[in-house]
């Protein structure tokens, strides 16, 4: 495989850990001399970031469950256009916490819309670009954490049911099972370094 900039995504259910795992992350590829851009979604470009407070603020009504896969659609071309693709062909690496599989998961897998109609309006929208790999975070006390973490309440998505959550993991995990080569399971447990450290193990094909 050549050594070019790779997009990698990070991925998971609500508190697994994304967000910490993505600096950690950061810090270890830059040790190895490789210059990341960090990202996340919904958001990551202006038009995005002004559809993420769209979607994910208000009752969970506020959109029927098509324009809400239509908005992270929209989103997500914006983002894909605006931040990755120049960052990558400026010859960085891209990290996003978040990105397609997140609405596999939830839009298509949870809300019921389904998995194969959800990747139609991806290929609509950025068409054959995908991360060169996702790494899944898998964590049974994820809500427990996402909880504790959130003392003034979660937003329209997260604050969703535990049946809705119970079945974005499932869908996450078909997802992988899918997509071996692309997409891998990691579990989140443990300490934030003993996380990273497996992190590093699932991407040490694509290192230089
Ligand atoms: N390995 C770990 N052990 C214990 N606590 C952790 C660990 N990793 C992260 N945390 C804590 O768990 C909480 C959730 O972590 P984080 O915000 O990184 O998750 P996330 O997956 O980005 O969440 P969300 O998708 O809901 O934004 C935070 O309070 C964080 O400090
Ligand atoms: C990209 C994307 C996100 N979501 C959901 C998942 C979370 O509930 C929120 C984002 O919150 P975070 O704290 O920044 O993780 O949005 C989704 O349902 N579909 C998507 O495509």
């Amino acid at each position: 495989m050549s050594d070019g900039p790779r997009f990698i995504t990070l991925e998971g259910g609500e508190g697994v850990g994304k967000s910490t795992q993505l600096k950690a992350l950061h810090a270890a590829l830059a040790e190895r001399g490789l210059h990341c851009a960090i990202t996340r979604e919904p958001g990551g470009s202006e038009g995005a970031e002004a559809i993420r407070a769209l979607v994910l603020s208000g009752d969970d009504s506020r959109w029927s469950s098509e324009a809400e896969a239509l908005l992270f659609a929209a989103a997500r071309a914006d983002h894909v256009e605006k931040t990755i693709r120049p960052a990558l062909e400026q010859g960085h690496w891209v990290l996003s916490d978040r990105f397609l599989d997140s609405s596999l998961a939830y839009q298509g897998g949870a809300l019921g819309l389904g998995v194969e109609r959800v990747r139609e309006l991806y290929r609509f929208a950025c068409g054959d670009f995908l991360p060169d790999r996702t790494l899944v975070l898998v964590l049974d006390e994820g809500a427990e954490r996402a909880r504790a973490r959130d003392t003034e309440g979660s937003d329209r998505i997260g604050g969703r049911s535990d049946a809705f959550h119970r079945a974005v993991d499932v869908a996450f995990r078909q997802i992988a099972a899918q997509e071996p080569d692309r997409v891998r399971l990691i579990d989140a447990s443990g300490t934030p370094q003993d996380v990273t450290a497996r992190l590093l193990d699932n991407l040490a094909d694509l290192l230089p």
